[in-house]
Protein backbone atom coordinates (compact mmCIF):
# COMPACT_ATOMS: atom_id res chain seq x y z
CA UNK A 1 0.00 0.00 0.00
CA UNK A 2 1.08 3.26 -1.26
CA UNK A 3 2.57 5.60 1.94
CA UNK A 4 0.92 8.99 2.07
CA UNK A 5 2.20 11.79 4.49
CA UNK A 6 -0.32 15.43 4.72
CA UNK A 7 1.95 18.05 5.68
CA UNK A 8 -0.42 21.51 6.45
CA UNK A 9 2.05 23.54 8.97
CA UNK A 10 2.58 27.27 9.77
CA UNK A 11 5.51 27.03 11.37
CA UNK A 12 7.96 25.98 8.80
CA UNK A 13 11.19 25.26 10.72
CA UNK A 14 13.22 21.63 9.77
CA UNK A 15 10.39 20.62 7.41
CA UNK A 16 12.36 20.81 4.14
CA UNK A 17 14.87 17.78 5.48
CA UNK A 18 12.18 15.95 7.36
CA UNK A 19 10.04 15.61 4.07
CA UNK A 20 12.91 14.65 1.91
CA UNK A 21 13.47 12.06 4.45
CA UNK A 22 9.65 11.02 3.91
CA UNK A 23 9.98 11.10 -0.01
CA UNK A 24 13.33 8.93 -0.10
CA UNK A 25 11.25 6.59 2.03
CA UNK A 26 8.56 6.58 -1.05
CA UNK A 27 6.09 8.65 0.89
CA UNK A 28 3.62 10.10 -1.45
CA UNK A 29 3.00 13.74 -0.04
CA UNK A 30 -0.16 16.15 0.54
CA UNK A 31 0.11 19.62 1.33
CA UNK A 32 -1.97 22.87 1.44
CA UNK A 33 -1.24 26.31 -0.29
CA UNK A 34 1.73 27.62 1.23
CA UNK A 35 2.98 24.56 2.63
CA UNK A 36 2.94 22.96 -0.96
CA UNK A 37 4.79 26.21 -1.99
CA UNK A 38 7.67 26.23 0.32
CA UNK A 39 7.79 22.40 -0.45
CA UNK A 40 8.05 23.08 -4.47
CA UNK A 41 11.00 25.98 -3.98
CA UNK A 42 12.68 23.01 -2.05
CA UNK A 43 12.45 20.50 -4.60
CA UNK A 44 9.97 18.55 -3.30
CA UNK A 45 7.02 16.43 -5.26
CA UNK A 46 3.56 17.85 -3.87
CA UNK A 47 0.17 17.21 -4.77
CA UNK A 48 -2.51 20.10 -3.42
CA UNK A 49 -4.89 19.12 -0.91
CA UNK A 50 -7.30 21.06 -3.41
CA UNK A 51 -6.23 19.21 -6.41
CA UNK A 52 -7.26 15.58 -4.10
CA UNK A 53 -10.52 16.96 -2.76
CA UNK A 54 -11.61 18.49 -6.12
CA UNK A 55 -12.26 22.16 -4.07
CA UNK A 56 -9.70 24.92 -4.25
CA UNK A 57 -8.95 26.11 -0.35
CA UNK A 58 -11.33 28.96 -0.30
CA UNK A 59 -12.35 32.27 2.29
CA UNK A 60 -9.10 33.15 2.96
CA UNK A 61 -8.15 29.83 3.67
CA UNK A 62 -11.15 29.14 6.03
CA UNK A 63 -11.80 26.16 3.92
CA UNK A 64 -8.86 23.72 3.26
CA UNK A 65 -8.92 20.45 4.72
CA UNK A 66 -12.11 20.18 5.85
CA UNK A 67 -13.71 17.74 3.66
CA UNK A 68 -14.48 14.27 3.92
CA UNK A 69 -11.59 12.90 1.57
CA UNK A 70 -9.19 14.40 3.78
CA UNK A 71 -10.79 12.94 7.25
CA UNK A 72 -12.01 10.22 5.82
CA UNK A 73 -8.60 9.49 5.06
CA UNK A 74 -7.35 10.50 8.36
CA UNK A 75 -9.90 8.06 10.71
CA UNK A 76 -10.92 5.59 8.25
CA UNK A 77 -9.65 2.45 9.69
CA UNK A 78 -8.77 0.04 6.49
CA UNK A 79 -8.52 -3.25 7.66
CA UNK A 80 -12.54 -2.74 8.97
CA UNK A 81 -14.51 -3.82 6.25
CA UNK A 82 -17.41 -1.52 6.46
CA UNK A 83 -14.86 1.69 6.74
CA UNK A 84 -12.38 0.15 3.41
CA UNK A 85 -15.79 0.08 1.75
CA UNK A 86 -16.86 3.79 2.25
CA UNK A 87 -13.49 4.50 1.13
CA UNK A 88 -13.07 2.46 -1.95
CA UNK A 89 -17.11 4.13 -2.63
CA UNK A 90 -15.53 7.65 -1.93
CA UNK A 91 -11.93 7.57 -3.39
CA UNK A 92 -10.67 8.24 -0.07
CA UNK A 93 -6.91 7.87 0.50
CA UNK A 94 -5.35 6.34 4.22
CA UNK A 95 -2.88 8.85 5.26
CA UNK A 96 0.32 6.77 7.40
CA UNK A 97 1.19 10.58 8.70
CA UNK A 98 -0.08 14.08 9.69
CA UNK A 99 2.26 16.42 9.89
CA UNK A 100 0.06 19.99 11.29
CA UNK A 101 1.32 22.78 13.24
CA UNK A 102 -1.11 25.31 13.56
CA UNK A 103 -1.46 29.46 12.96
CA UNK A 104 0.07 31.52 15.78
CA UNK A 105 -2.51 32.47 17.86
CA UNK A 106 -0.23 32.68 20.95
CA UNK A 107 2.65 35.03 18.78
CA UNK A 108 -0.26 37.35 17.54
CA UNK A 109 -2.18 38.18 20.57
CA UNK A 110 1.34 38.93 22.00
CA UNK A 111 1.62 42.00 19.38
CA UNK A 112 0.88 45.73 21.02
CA UNK A 113 -2.30 46.58 20.02
CA UNK A 114 -3.76 43.35 17.92
CA UNK A 115 -6.83 44.05 16.51
CA UNK A 116 -9.77 41.71 17.73
CA UNK A 117 -10.55 40.24 13.68
CA UNK A 118 -6.91 39.98 13.51
CA UNK A 119 -7.09 37.83 16.41
CA UNK A 120 -10.20 36.06 15.30
CA UNK A 121 -8.35 35.05 12.13
CA UNK A 122 -5.77 33.28 13.68
CA UNK A 123 -8.13 31.14 15.06
CA UNK A 124 -6.88 27.85 13.40
CA UNK A 125 -10.07 25.60 12.23
CA UNK A 126 -8.97 23.17 10.12
CA UNK A 127 -5.20 22.46 11.53
CA UNK A 128 -6.76 21.18 15.17
CA UNK A 129 -9.30 19.10 13.43
CA UNK A 130 -6.80 16.70 11.41
CA UNK A 131 -4.91 17.11 14.61
CA UNK A 132 -7.86 15.23 16.61
CA UNK A 133 -8.65 12.68 13.71
CA UNK A 134 -5.41 11.68 13.56
CA UNK A 135 -4.96 11.26 17.33
CA UNK A 136 -8.24 9.62 18.10
CA UNK A 137 -6.99 7.42 15.00
CA UNK A 138 -3.31 6.97 16.50
CA UNK A 139 -4.52 3.06 15.91
CA UNK A 140 -3.77 3.35 12.25
CA UNK A 141 -2.32 6.96 11.90
CA UNK A 142 1.14 9.02 13.65
CA UNK A 143 0.54 12.62 14.22
CA UNK A 144 3.35 15.39 14.64
CA UNK A 145 2.49 18.27 15.73
CA UNK A 146 6.32 19.60 16.85
CA UNK A 147 9.45 20.38 14.58
CA UNK A 148 11.23 18.67 17.34
CA UNK A 149 9.78 15.06 17.08
CA UNK A 150 10.78 15.32 13.29
CA UNK A 151 14.13 13.55 13.86
CA UNK A 152 12.45 10.63 16.13
CA UNK A 153 9.97 9.97 13.43
CA UNK A 154 11.94 9.43 10.44
CA UNK A 155 14.31 7.43 12.16
CA UNK A 156 11.39 5.00 13.54
CA UNK A 157 10.08 5.34 9.64
CA UNK A 158 13.54 4.56 8.11
CA UNK A 159 13.85 1.40 10.41
CA UNK A 160 10.28 0.10 9.71
CA UNK A 161 7.08 1.91 10.99
CA UNK A 162 5.99 4.22 14.23
CA UNK A 163 5.55 1.68 17.00
CA UNK A 164 2.19 2.28 18.72
CA UNK A 165 4.09 2.84 21.52
CA UNK A 166 5.43 6.02 19.80
CA UNK A 167 1.94 6.61 18.28
CA UNK A 168 0.58 6.96 21.40
CA UNK A 169 3.27 9.39 22.88
CA UNK A 170 2.72 11.74 19.76
CA UNK A 171 -1.29 11.40 20.45
CA UNK A 172 -0.80 12.26 23.42
CA UNK A 173 1.75 15.45 22.97
CA UNK A 174 -1.02 16.60 20.30
CA UNK A 175 -3.86 16.63 23.13
CA UNK A 176 -1.32 18.63 24.73
CA UNK A 177 -0.93 21.07 22.09
CA UNK A 178 -4.18 21.62 20.94
CA UNK A 179 -5.51 21.63 24.54
CA UNK A 180 -3.42 24.59 25.04
CA UNK A 181 -4.05 26.52 22.19
CA UNK A 182 -7.29 26.34 23.26
CA UNK A 183 -6.29 27.80 26.32
CA UNK A 184 -4.91 30.25 25.02
CA UNK A 185 -7.70 31.18 22.96
CA UNK A 186 -9.82 31.32 25.78
CA UNK A 187 -7.55 33.36 27.85
CA UNK A 188 -7.42 35.89 25.51
CA UNK A 189 -10.98 36.92 24.59
CA UNK A 190 -12.02 36.37 28.37
CA UNK A 191 -9.48 39.72 28.77
CA UNK A 192 -11.60 40.84 25.31
CA UNK A 193 -14.89 40.13 27.25
CA UNK A 194 -14.07 41.35 30.48
CA UNK A 195 -12.37 44.60 28.69
CA UNK A 196 -15.62 45.15 26.91
CA UNK A 197 -17.70 44.81 29.52
CA UNK A 198 -15.78 47.03 31.77
CA UNK A 199 -18.61 49.23 33.00
CA UNK A 200 -19.37 46.98 35.58
CA UNK A 201 -18.22 43.02 35.77
CA UNK A 202 -19.71 41.06 38.19
CA UNK A 203 -17.11 39.93 40.60
CA UNK A 204 -17.67 36.38 39.35
CA UNK A 205 -17.50 36.86 35.93
CA UNK A 206 -15.47 34.53 33.79
CA UNK A 207 -14.84 32.24 36.79
CA UNK A 208 -15.67 28.82 35.76
CA UNK A 209 -17.01 25.44 36.79
CA UNK A 210 -13.78 24.07 36.76
CA UNK A 211 -10.26 25.52 36.16
CA UNK A 212 -7.98 24.09 33.47
CA UNK A 213 -4.89 26.39 34.26
CA UNK A 214 -1.79 26.09 31.68
CA UNK A 215 1.44 27.08 32.48
CA UNK A 216 4.64 26.76 30.13
CA UNK A 217 7.88 26.16 32.10
CA UNK A 218 9.84 29.59 31.67
CA UNK A 219 12.97 28.42 33.55
CA UNK A 220 14.15 26.10 36.43
CA UNK A 221 14.95 28.35 39.31
CA UNK A 222 18.37 27.53 41.07
CA UNK A 223 15.99 27.28 44.33
CA UNK A 224 12.63 28.98 45.95
CA UNK A 225 12.25 31.21 48.91
CA UNK A 226 15.46 29.51 50.36
CA UNK A 227 18.27 27.32 48.90
CA UNK A 228 16.42 24.07 50.25
CA UNK A 229 13.66 24.79 48.44
CA UNK A 230 13.43 23.82 44.40
CA UNK A 231 11.64 25.72 42.02
CA UNK A 232 10.92 26.91 38.82
CA UNK A 233 9.15 29.83 37.12
CA UNK A 234 6.17 28.88 34.81
CA UNK A 235 4.13 31.72 32.43
CA UNK A 236 1.09 31.71 30.91
CA UNK A 237 0.68 30.95 27.50
CA UNK A 238 -0.85 34.58 26.74
CA UNK A 239 0.62 36.83 29.76
CA UNK A 240 -0.27 40.28 28.89
CA UNK A 241 2.64 42.77 27.06
CA UNK A 242 3.11 44.72 30.85
CA UNK A 243 3.54 41.74 32.90
CA UNK A 244 7.28 40.67 34.29
CA UNK A 245 6.61 37.65 31.55
CA UNK A 246 6.98 40.09 28.89
CA UNK A 247 10.55 41.30 30.00
CA UNK A 248 13.67 40.46 28.01
CA UNK A 249 16.36 40.97 30.48
CA UNK A 250 19.14 42.67 29.17
CA UNK A 251 21.82 42.32 31.65
CA UNK A 252 22.93 40.38 34.66
CA UNK A 253 23.11 37.21 36.34
CA UNK A 254 19.74 35.02 36.15
CA UNK A 255 16.98 35.75 38.43
CA UNK A 256 15.93 33.86 41.71
CA UNK A 257 12.34 33.54 42.53
CA UNK A 258 12.48 36.30 45.01
CA UNK A 259 13.25 38.45 42.19
CA UNK A 260 10.76 37.58 39.74
CA UNK A 261 8.03 38.05 42.97
CA UNK A 262 9.94 41.71 43.87
CA UNK A 263 9.80 42.37 40.03
CA UNK A 264 5.89 41.90 39.93
CA UNK A 265 5.54 43.85 42.61
CA UNK A 266 7.47 47.02 41.07
CA UNK A 267 5.70 46.95 38.25
CA UNK A 268 2.58 46.93 40.06
CA UNK A 269 3.44 50.07 41.53
CA UNK A 270 5.06 52.37 38.46
CA UNK A 271 1.86 51.57 36.85
CA UNK A 272 -0.20 52.96 38.94
CA UNK A 273 1.46 56.67 37.88
CA UNK A 274 1.14 58.95 34.81
CA UNK A 275 4.22 61.25 36.08
CA UNK A 276 7.73 60.08 36.13
CA UNK A 277 7.61 57.48 39.04
CA UNK A 278 10.04 55.00 40.59
CA UNK A 279 9.55 52.33 43.51
CA UNK A 280 12.24 50.19 45.72
CA UNK A 281 11.29 46.97 46.44
CA UNK A 282 12.06 44.76 49.48
CA UNK A 283 10.67 42.19 50.63
CA UNK A 284 8.06 42.40 48.16
CA UNK A 285 6.84 46.06 49.81
CA UNK A 286 7.55 49.16 49.02
CA UNK A 287 9.99 50.45 51.49
CA UNK A 288 10.53 53.71 48.71
CA UNK A 289 8.14 55.42 46.25
CA UNK A 290 8.62 59.00 44.33
CA UNK A 291 7.35 61.07 41.88
CA UNK A 292 8.60 63.78 40.44
CA UNK A 293 9.39 65.84 37.30
CA UNK A 294 11.91 63.78 35.47
CA UNK A 295 12.90 60.02 36.56
CA UNK A 296 16.16 61.23 38.04
CA UNK A 297 14.04 62.90 40.54
CA UNK A 298 11.48 59.95 41.55
CA UNK A 299 14.13 57.86 41.86
CA UNK A 300 16.29 59.61 44.17
CA UNK A 301 12.91 60.29 46.04
CA UNK A 302 12.17 56.74 45.78
CA UNK A 303 15.69 55.57 47.51
CA UNK A 304 16.27 58.24 50.04
CA UNK A 305 12.65 57.83 51.43
CA UNK A 306 14.31 54.58 53.51
CA UNK A 307 17.61 54.58 52.02
CA UNK A 308 18.82 51.94 55.05
CA UNK A 309 16.23 49.44 53.95
CA UNK A 310 16.90 50.27 49.96
CA UNK A 311 20.43 48.28 49.97
CA UNK A 312 20.08 45.32 47.57
CA UNK A 313 16.63 46.53 46.78
CA UNK A 314 14.41 45.94 43.26
CA UNK A 315 13.78 49.28 41.51
CA UNK A 316 11.06 50.16 39.35
CA UNK A 317 10.78 52.89 36.71
CA UNK A 318 8.09 53.86 34.48
CA UNK A 319 10.11 55.54 31.93
CA UNK A 320 13.18 54.86 29.69
CA UNK A 321 16.36 55.39 31.72
CA UNK A 322 18.59 58.15 31.04
CA UNK A 323 22.03 59.39 31.80
CA UNK A 324 20.72 61.40 34.66
CA UNK A 325 18.82 58.66 36.32
CA UNK A 326 21.83 56.16 36.09
CA UNK A 327 24.03 59.23 38.25
CA UNK A 328 20.97 58.71 40.66
CA UNK A 329 21.18 54.90 40.53
CA UNK A 330 25.43 54.74 40.33
CA UNK A 331 25.24 57.09 43.65
CA UNK A 332 27.64 56.05 46.49
CA UNK A 333 26.13 54.14 49.32
CA UNK A 334 23.52 52.76 46.67
CA UNK A 335 23.58 48.99 45.86
CA UNK A 336 20.51 47.99 43.61
CA UNK A 337 19.95 44.19 42.70
CA UNK A 338 17.95 43.90 40.07
CA UNK A 339 16.02 47.36 37.46
CA UNK A 340 12.97 47.24 35.63
CA UNK A 341 12.14 49.79 33.43
CA UNK A 342 10.17 50.19 30.22
CA UNK A 343 13.62 50.75 28.05
CA UNK A 344 17.42 51.84 28.75
CA UNK A 345 18.90 54.37 26.46
CA UNK A 346 22.05 53.08 25.31
CA UNK A 347 24.26 55.25 27.20
CA UNK A 348 22.56 53.82 30.40
CA UNK A 349 23.10 50.62 29.66
CA UNK A 350 27.08 51.22 29.36
CA UNK A 351 27.31 53.08 32.19
CA UNK A 352 24.91 50.54 34.15
CA UNK A 353 26.69 47.30 32.59
CA UNK A 354 30.51 49.01 32.65
CA UNK A 355 31.03 50.64 36.14
CA UNK A 356 33.13 48.09 38.95
CA UNK A 357 30.67 47.61 41.77
CA UNK A 358 27.65 47.04 39.00
CA UNK A 359 28.46 45.19 36.11
CA UNK A 360 28.52 42.34 37.86
CA UNK A 361 25.68 42.17 39.96
CA UNK A 362 22.90 44.58 38.21
CA UNK A 363 19.58 42.64 36.48
CA UNK A 364 18.29 44.93 33.83
CA UNK A 365 14.94 44.07 32.65
CA UNK A 366 13.13 46.22 29.87
CA UNK A 367 9.39 46.14 29.71
CA UNK A 368 8.40 48.32 27.11
CA UNK A 369 5.05 48.22 27.39
CA UNK A 370 4.91 48.63 31.58
CA UNK A 371 2.83 51.51 31.21
CA UNK A 372 -0.10 50.02 28.09
CA UNK A 373 -3.34 49.22 29.83
CA UNK A 374 -4.36 46.22 30.59
CA UNK A 375 -7.70 44.81 31.23
CA UNK A 376 -8.16 43.64 35.22
CA UNK A 377 -6.67 39.56 35.71
CA UNK A 378 -7.13 36.43 37.75
CA UNK A 379 -4.69 36.17 40.56
CA UNK A 380 -3.80 33.08 41.47
CA UNK A 381 -3.25 31.49 45.36
CA UNK A 382 -2.12 28.25 46.45
CA UNK A 383 -3.61 26.99 49.91
CA UNK A 384 -2.69 23.25 50.44
CA UNK A 385 -5.28 21.32 48.69
CA UNK A 386 -6.68 24.09 46.76
CA UNK A 387 -6.27 27.05 44.94
CA UNK A 388 -7.84 31.02 45.74
CA UNK A 389 -8.67 33.17 42.41
CA UNK A 390 -9.45 36.69 43.09
CA UNK A 391 -9.49 39.77 40.42
CA UNK A 392 -6.43 41.37 40.71
CA UNK A 393 -6.98 45.24 42.79
CA UNK A 394 -6.36 46.75 39.66
CA UNK A 395 -10.02 48.99 39.33
CA UNK A 396 -9.07 52.42 38.67
CA UNK A 397 -9.31 54.82 40.92
CA UNK A 398 -12.54 57.46 40.98
CA UNK A 399 -11.32 60.35 43.08
CA UNK A 400 -14.64 61.60 42.62
CA UNK A 401 -16.42 59.25 45.35
CA UNK A 402 -13.83 59.69 47.92
CA UNK A 403 -15.14 62.24 50.85
CA UNK A 404 -13.56 64.54 53.06
CA UNK A 405 -15.13 63.15 56.66
CA UNK A 406 -14.01 66.13 58.76
CA UNK A 407 -14.28 69.60 59.36
CA UNK A 408 -11.21 70.65 58.06
CA UNK A 409 -10.73 70.50 53.93
CA UNK A 410 -7.08 68.97 52.73
CA UNK A 411 -4.82 71.64 51.30
CA UNK A 412 -4.56 71.25 47.94
CA UNK A 413 -0.98 69.81 48.58
CA UNK A 414 -2.21 67.67 51.23
CA UNK A 415 -4.91 66.62 48.40
CA UNK A 416 -1.84 65.21 46.01
CA UNK A 417 0.17 63.66 48.83
CA UNK A 418 -3.09 61.57 50.01
CA UNK A 419 -4.06 60.52 46.37
CA UNK A 420 -0.33 59.48 45.71
CA UNK A 421 0.16 57.74 49.21
CA UNK A 422 -3.15 56.02 48.71
CA UNK A 423 -1.79 54.67 45.43
CA UNK A 424 1.61 53.17 46.73
CA UNK A 425 -0.57 52.17 50.19
CA UNK A 426 -2.45 49.74 48.36
CA UNK A 427 0.80 47.56 47.44
CA UNK A 428 1.68 47.46 50.89
CA UNK A 429 1.02 43.92 53.18
CA UNK A 430 -1.87 44.50 55.61
CA UNK A 431 -1.77 46.25 57.85
CA UNK A 432 -0.41 49.03 56.02
CA UNK A 433 0.15 52.35 57.52
CA UNK A 434 2.28 54.51 54.57
CA UNK A 435 3.16 58.35 55.63
CA UNK A 436 3.88 60.39 52.59
CA UNK A 437 5.53 64.07 52.00
CA UNK A 438 5.63 66.49 48.89
CA UNK A 439 5.17 62.84 45.89
CA UNK A 440 7.94 60.92 48.60
CA UNK A 441 7.18 57.83 50.72
CA UNK A 442 9.16 59.09 54.06
CA UNK A 443 7.62 55.85 56.45
CA UNK A 444 6.32 53.13 55.71
CA UNK A 445 4.31 49.97 58.42
CA UNK A 446 4.02 47.17 56.37
CA UNK A 447 2.41 43.38 57.70
CA UNK A 448 1.58 44.16 61.11
CA UNK A 449 -1.19 42.49 62.99
CA UNK A 450 -2.01 45.41 64.72
CA UNK A 451 -2.81 48.70 62.86
CA UNK A 452 -1.49 50.86 65.86
CA UNK A 453 1.76 49.06 65.42
CA UNK A 454 1.86 49.74 61.68
CA UNK A 455 1.65 53.48 62.67
CA UNK A 456 4.32 53.46 65.02
CA UNK A 457 6.25 51.83 62.46
CA UNK A 458 5.81 54.34 59.43
CA UNK A 459 6.47 57.25 61.91
CA UNK A 460 9.18 55.71 63.34
CA UNK A 461 10.52 54.97 59.91
CA UNK A 462 9.88 58.70 58.74
CA UNK A 463 11.57 60.32 62.01
CA UNK A 464 11.61 64.08 61.62
CA UNK A 465 10.30 64.15 58.13
CA UNK A 466 6.73 62.56 59.68
CA UNK A 467 6.40 66.52 60.69
CA UNK A 468 3.49 67.78 57.89
CA UNK A 469 3.22 64.05 56.13
CA UNK A 470 -0.11 62.68 55.10
CA UNK A 471 -1.13 58.98 56.48
CA UNK A 472 -2.93 56.33 54.28
CA UNK A 473 -4.42 53.68 55.96
CA UNK A 474 -5.40 50.21 53.56
CA UNK A 475 -8.12 49.67 55.93
CA UNK A 476 -10.27 51.34 58.49
CA UNK A 477 -8.66 52.47 61.52
CA UNK A 478 -10.73 50.19 64.55
CA UNK A 479 -10.12 52.87 66.76
CA UNK A 480 -9.30 56.44 67.41
CA UNK A 481 -5.06 55.09 68.63
CA UNK A 482 -4.05 54.96 65.02
CA UNK A 483 -5.08 58.57 64.42
CA UNK A 484 -3.56 59.75 67.46
CA UNK A 485 -0.20 58.13 66.87
CA UNK A 486 -0.13 59.46 63.62
CA UNK A 487 -1.02 63.19 64.75
CA UNK A 488 1.96 62.76 67.67
CA UNK A 489 4.22 62.11 65.05
CA UNK A 490 3.00 65.12 62.99
CA UNK A 491 0.91 64.16 60.39
CA UNK A 492 -1.71 66.29 59.35
CA UNK A 493 -4.72 64.61 56.71
CA UNK A 494 -5.32 61.20 56.64
CA UNK A 495 -6.72 58.82 54.06
CA UNK A 496 -8.64 55.53 54.63
CA UNK A 497 -11.76 53.67 52.95
CA UNK A 498 -13.78 54.02 56.04
CA UNK A 499 -16.45 51.70 57.27
CA UNK A 500 -15.55 50.63 61.10
CA UNK A 501 -18.26 50.83 63.72
CA UNK A 502 -16.18 53.58 65.85
CA UNK A 503 -15.94 55.41 62.54
CA UNK A 504 -17.50 58.65 64.47
CA UNK A 505 -15.14 58.13 67.22
CA UNK A 506 -12.31 58.05 64.45
CA UNK A 507 -13.77 61.07 62.90
CA UNK A 508 -13.92 62.81 66.00
CA UNK A 509 -10.76 62.42 67.36
CA UNK A 510 -9.54 64.20 63.87
CA UNK A 511 -11.96 67.07 64.22
CA UNK A 512 -10.05 67.40 67.65
CA UNK A 513 -6.43 67.17 66.09
CA UNK A 514 -7.22 69.53 63.57
CA UNK A 515 -6.43 66.91 61.05
CA UNK A 516 -7.94 66.58 57.45
CA UNK A 517 -9.60 62.96 56.78
CA UNK A 518 -11.09 61.12 53.01
CA UNK A 519 -12.90 58.24 52.97
CA UNK A 520 -12.32 56.35 49.72
CA UNK A 521 -14.63 53.97 50.43
CA UNK A 522 -12.64 51.07 48.93
CA UNK A 523 -10.66 48.71 51.07
CA UNK A 524 -6.95 47.76 49.87
CA UNK A 525 -6.15 44.51 52.33
CA UNK A 526 -3.42 42.74 50.86
CA UNK A 527 -2.45 39.15 52.82
N1 LIG B 1 -9.17 25.82 7.18
C1 LIG B 1 -8.58 24.69 6.98
O1 LIG B 1 -9.20 23.81 6.42
C2 LIG B 1 -7.17 24.50 7.38
N2 LIG B 1 -6.49 23.38 7.15
C3 LIG B 1 -5.24 23.55 7.62
N3 LIG B 1 -5.13 24.79 8.16
C4 LIG B 1 -3.93 25.38 8.74
O2 LIG B 1 -3.23 26.05 7.69
C5 LIG B 1 -1.87 26.13 8.03
C6 LIG B 1 -1.02 25.83 6.81
O3 LIG B 1 -1.41 26.61 5.76
P1 LIG B 1 -0.46 26.81 4.49
O4 LIG B 1 0.00 25.46 4.12
O5 LIG B 1 -1.34 27.47 3.46
O6 LIG B 1 0.68 27.72 4.91
C7 LIG B 1 -1.61 25.15 9.15
O7 LIG B 1 -1.26 25.90 10.30
C8 LIG B 1 -2.94 24.43 9.32
O8 LIG B 1 -3.19 24.18 10.69
C9 LIG B 1 -6.32 25.41 8.01
N4 LIG B 1 -6.54 26.70 8.41
C10 LIG B 1 -7.40 27.17 9.30
O9 LIG B 1 -8.31 26.72 9.86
Amino acid sequence: MARRALISVSDKTGLGPFVKGLVDLEFEILSTGGTAKFLRDQGVKVIDVAEYTGFPEMMDGRVKTLHPRIHGGILGRPDLAEDAASMKEHGILPFELIVVNLYPFEQTVAKPNVKYEEAVEQIDIGGPSMVRSAAKNHAYVGIVTRADQYDEVLAALRAGQLSLQQRRRLMQAAFEMTARYDAAIAAHFLKEVQGSAAAAPPASAGLPQQLDLKFERRQELRYGENPHQKAAWYVEPSFGPTTVSAAQQVHGKELSYNNLLDLDAAVSIVREFKEPAATVIKHNNPCGCGIGATLAEAFDKAYEGDPISAFGSIIGLNRVVDAATVEQLCAPNRFIEAIIAPGFEPEAITALTTRPKWKNSVRLLELPQLMSAQAVSWEYRRIAGGLLVQERDELPEDETTWKVVTQRQPSEHERRDLAFAWKVCKHVKSNAILLAKAGMVVGVGAGQMSRVDSSWIAAHKAGSRSKGAVAASDAFFPFRDGVDQASQAGVTALIQPGGSVRDEEVIAACNELGLAMIFTGRRHFKH
